[in-house]
């Protein structure tokens, strides 16, 4: 088939490369010129596990373009894929204006029939909103070209995201129109030839179901962290309880992981988005709105420990703390919400210095602190390392704030003799607090007390 994956991000060049790898002809746009031009040099403007190779091969193989021009995407087409952002707006709604931009775009210049698919995440109601829109610009041009309006949410995983794909769980599809839903059939055939996987369904609920997963694992990933936080004062530990109630089918091991509250470009803006939704129909997601304010909290819990184990923010002032990893998790280079910056603000407020280290989101990070702190803040109070030994050279205590694979099992004995304060602060519960220990280092972790008494 012929695809344009208008939005060439985390989503479109994924989702672009897997199309092409089974054969189809896909055309990836992007309003973003730099982000084509690296495209077209062979550069992969993000960093996901397997993506460069994917890529590299499909475009060698011609299935695999990428382009800025609106004129040659829609004209290239049967099936056109919108993939843009929906980044928070103010009030917490989703902010179609990019899935609104492009469905103008596809309007203006559409001549052939058409599948417009939604993988976008966005609320419900917005395949209607992109129906609408398309069809007023066809009126505008007195033009009468039948299209459809599918909705065919996206549930891959950052750092995952090809294996997501190309195998995935489910693919849901949502639509009304019998012609688009046998071409989703066919386009994801090669996907789910073991066992079915399409599920269909009416085009709310698909819209619906993509916010529901995302707030199921939320909700999780909050009760897990409220429960650590009452564990620690129990005397309880929260990796103990989180095995022993993994264990049972009906819950299943998989997100009961605490830690430093959820982070990235999905939970929080799709949990905003989806209590904005229940507000503006006066249906309150009460459940929801606590997962929320855990969260929120949760987010500050390594500065509190942090603060504690030092005699509190005042003997913070001139401290130097070092961070293993800032990408709001590991294999990936993205720092959207990630908690390393909630952590990074607290500590520069509170007067200390940073040196931080992660084996790929640096540069990212750097926009990102720049943008925030200003160049000569983040020039006299931050420092981002080669390695994860440069960062802890000179610090009083090490933050553990992304679960990457090197940092699973560092040499405790030679961190106790490079940290002034012999502190770990774990908050990702990656380390044996008895290891750490023997070593002569303190150990705080989340939920896990009787390893962190001062
Ligand atoms: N990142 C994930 O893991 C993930 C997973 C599932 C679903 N989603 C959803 O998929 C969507 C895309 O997320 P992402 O992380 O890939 O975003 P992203 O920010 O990485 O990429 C979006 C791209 O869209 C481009 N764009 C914006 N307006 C455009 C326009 N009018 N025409 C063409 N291109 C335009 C941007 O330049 C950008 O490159 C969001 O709705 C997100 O919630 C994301
Ligand atoms: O047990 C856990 C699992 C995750 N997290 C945190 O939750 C956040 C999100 O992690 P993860 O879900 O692995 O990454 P994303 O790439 O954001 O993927 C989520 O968001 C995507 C965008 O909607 C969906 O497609 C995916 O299915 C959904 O898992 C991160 O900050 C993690 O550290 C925890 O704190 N504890």
């Amino acid at each position: 088939m012929k695809i344009t994956m208008i939005g060439t991000g985390y989503v479109g060049l994924v989702s672009g490369a897997c199309f092409a790898d089974v054969g189809n002809t896909v055309l990836c746009l992007d309003v973003d010129s730099r982000k084509i031009d690296m495209l077209n040099a062979g550069e992969i403007p993000i960093h996901e596990p397997g993506l460069d190779t994917l890529v590299a091969r499909n475009a060698a193989a011609g299935r695999l373009l990428f382009t800025t021009d609106y004129n040659r995407a829609v004209a290239h087409a049967d099936i056109i894929f919108l993939a843009v952002g929906t980044p928070p707006d103010e009030d917490g709604s989703a902010d179609l204006r990019h899935i609104l931009a492009a469905a103008r775009s596809i309007g203006e210049r559409m001549e052939k029939q058409l599948v417009v698919v939604d993988k976008s995440t966005v609320p419900v109601g917005t395949a209607d909103s992109v129906r609408d829109t398309i069809a007023a610009e066809l009126k505008k041009r007195g033009k009468n070209v039948p299209f459809a309006v599918v909705s065919n949410p996206e549930f891959l995983k950052e750092g995952a995201a090809i294996e997501d794909f190309m195998r995935p769980d489910r693919i849901v599809v949502g639509s009304d129109d019998a012609h688009a839903t046998k071409m989703m059939r066919q386009l994801y055939a090669p996907f789910g030839r073991n066992h079915e996987k399409l599920i269909e369904m009416d085009v709310r609920s698909a819209e619906l179901t993509k916010y529901a997963a995302n707030a199921m694992l939320a909700t999780r990933i909050s009760f897990m962290n409220e429960l650590a936080n009452l564990a620690e004062v129990l005397g309880a530990d929260i990796e103990s309880v989180r095995m022993g109630i993994g264990s049972d089918p009906r819950i299943g091991p998989h997100f009961l992981y605490a830690g430093m509250g959820y982070g990235g470009s999905c939970f929080p803006k799709d949990v905003k988005a989806l209590l904005k939704t229940s507000r503006d129909h006066k249906q309150s997601l009460k459940l929801l709105e606590a997962i929320e304010n855990v969260n929120e909290a949760q987010k500050n819990i390594l500065f509190g420990k942090i603060s504690r184990h030092f005699g509190g923010d005042a003997a913070l002032r001139g401290k130097t703390v070092a961070l293993w990893g800032l990408s709001f998790k590991p294999n990936t280079d993205d720092m959207r919400e990630a908690p390393s910056l909630v952590l990074i603000s607290q500590l520069l407020a509170a007067g200390c210095k940073v040196r931080a280290y992660d084996p790929v989101a640096s540069n990212e990070a750097r926009r990102q602190l720049i943008g925030s702190l200003g160049e000569e803040a983040f020039a006299r109070d931050v420092t981002l390392c080669d390695s994860a030994w440069d960062a802890v050279e000179d610090a009083d205590a090490l933050a553990l704030v992304t679960e990457w694979k090197e940092f699973r099992s560092p040499d405790f004995e030679r961190l106790a003799g490079a940290l002034r304060g012999r502190a770990i602060f774990d908050g990702r519960n990656l380390y044996d607090p008895a290891l750490v220990m023997e070593a002569g280092l303190t150990y705080h972790g989340i939920g896990r007390p009787g390893h962190n008494r001062e």
